[in-house]
């Protein structure tokens, strides 16, 4: 395929198993990160896609100091970022389009712990645009013979699918740090999905999005891996220690402690019942233990599987 040039913005984990992927395939990739000496309209200057993998808490901003910049009129955005804006509640997504509406938008997510991409392991990801043109050029940039690229026309419901699974993922943590047994797991990671899928139908996602690679495959990663750093955030407060204590030394981001936060905002002025979220809400904010946390959820009112 012809040579794009790639601006990625961040210079973490994630961004840099995405720079490393594309150069791997032969691109031009210029990276910005906050400290780094290269300026941000370099990065920007003529680039065929600009992706962002920076944290949730830098977009806005991000988008902001971009508005003044100047960039080509074919420049597509791709975004990596798994989290929810905590003013208005958005996804990344919908934030880059709203800022710039004549540009596609691609989101680009999957069950993706980098430390293992990193290391050429197998692994298969989602890039999901409503203009699917974009959306095939981002997945032939990525695609190798270890990174296998899906397309996707629900770039909602993919983003919500990689957003929504790290509070299951704290969940999860807390489950096996609490040795509560593979049946508990199963059940909760089940019943999480069901969370997600609720709230995603609430924000005009498509149901069968769940089920794949960005949200039932990215669930199974995250919910089963000590490399995910928001499953280590349950883990270690179910060995005693707090939020606190666990960020210090927690290697990034986990971006569910702020997620989980926002879409407790979100359901109650959508009414939508999210009781693992309320739950894991309840323990990162020190109001419940993960016992009582435990209790709490299996002590609901017993109810059909379905609503029917
Ligand atoms: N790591 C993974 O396995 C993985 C996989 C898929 C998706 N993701 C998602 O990708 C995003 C980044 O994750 P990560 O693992 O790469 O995190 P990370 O290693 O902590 O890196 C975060 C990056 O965001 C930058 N950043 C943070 N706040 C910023 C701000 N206000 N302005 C500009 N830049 C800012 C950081 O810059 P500084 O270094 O200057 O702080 C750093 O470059 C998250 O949303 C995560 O959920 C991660
Ligand atoms: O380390 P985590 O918990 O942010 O998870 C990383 C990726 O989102 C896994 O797909």
């Amino acid at each position: 395929m012809q040579k794009t040039t790639i601006g990625i913005l961040g210079a973490g984990a994630w961004a840099m198993a995405l720079a490393n992927l594309a150069t791997d395939n032969g691109h031009e990739v210029r990276i910005w990160s906050r400290g780094g000496k290269v300026s941000l309209s370099a990065v920007l200057q003529n680039a065929d896609i600009i992706l962002s993998a920076i944290s949730m808490t830098g977009v806005s901003e991000i988008v902001s100091q971009m508005e003044f910049l100047p960039l080509s009129a074919k420049t597509i955005f791709v975004t990596a970022t798994k989290g929810l804006d905590p003013q208005t509640t958005c996804t990344p997504s919908q934030i880059w389009q709203g800022a710039f509406p004549d540009h596609p938008v691609v989101v680009l997510s999957g069950p993706n712990l980098s430390a293992e991409i990193r290391q050429s392991l197998p692994a298969a990801t989602v890039v999901a645009s409503k203009n699917q043109k974009a959306a095939q050029l981002v997945q032939q940039v990525f695609s190798s013979s270890c990174f296998r690229v899906y397309t996707n026309p629900d770039p909602i419901g993919v983003e919500l699918g990689g957003t929504l699974k790290n509070i299951m993922a704290i969940a999860a943590g807390v489950c096996d740090g609490l040795h509560l047994g593979t049946n508990a797991k199963a059940a909760l990671v089940t019943r999480g999905l069901t969370e997600m899928v609720r709230i995603g139908q609430n924000w005009g996602a498509k149901t069968e999005t769940f089920y794949g690679l960005s949200g039932l495959g990215d669930l199974l990663a995250t919910c089963n891996s000590p490399l995910s750093r928001n499953y280590q955030v349950g883990y270690q407060m179910a060995g005693g220690k707090t939020l606190v204590e666990v960020l210090a030394n927690l290697p990034g981001t986990a971006e569910g402690v702020n997620t989980c936060q926002v879409l407790i905002k979100r359901a109650q002025e959508h009414s939508i019942a999210i009781p693992i979220t309320e739950q894991v809400y309840a323990l990162l904010q020190g109001e419940v233990t993960p016992r009582q946390a435990l209790e709490e959820l299996m002590l609901r009112d017993i109810k059909p599987e379905y609503n029917c």
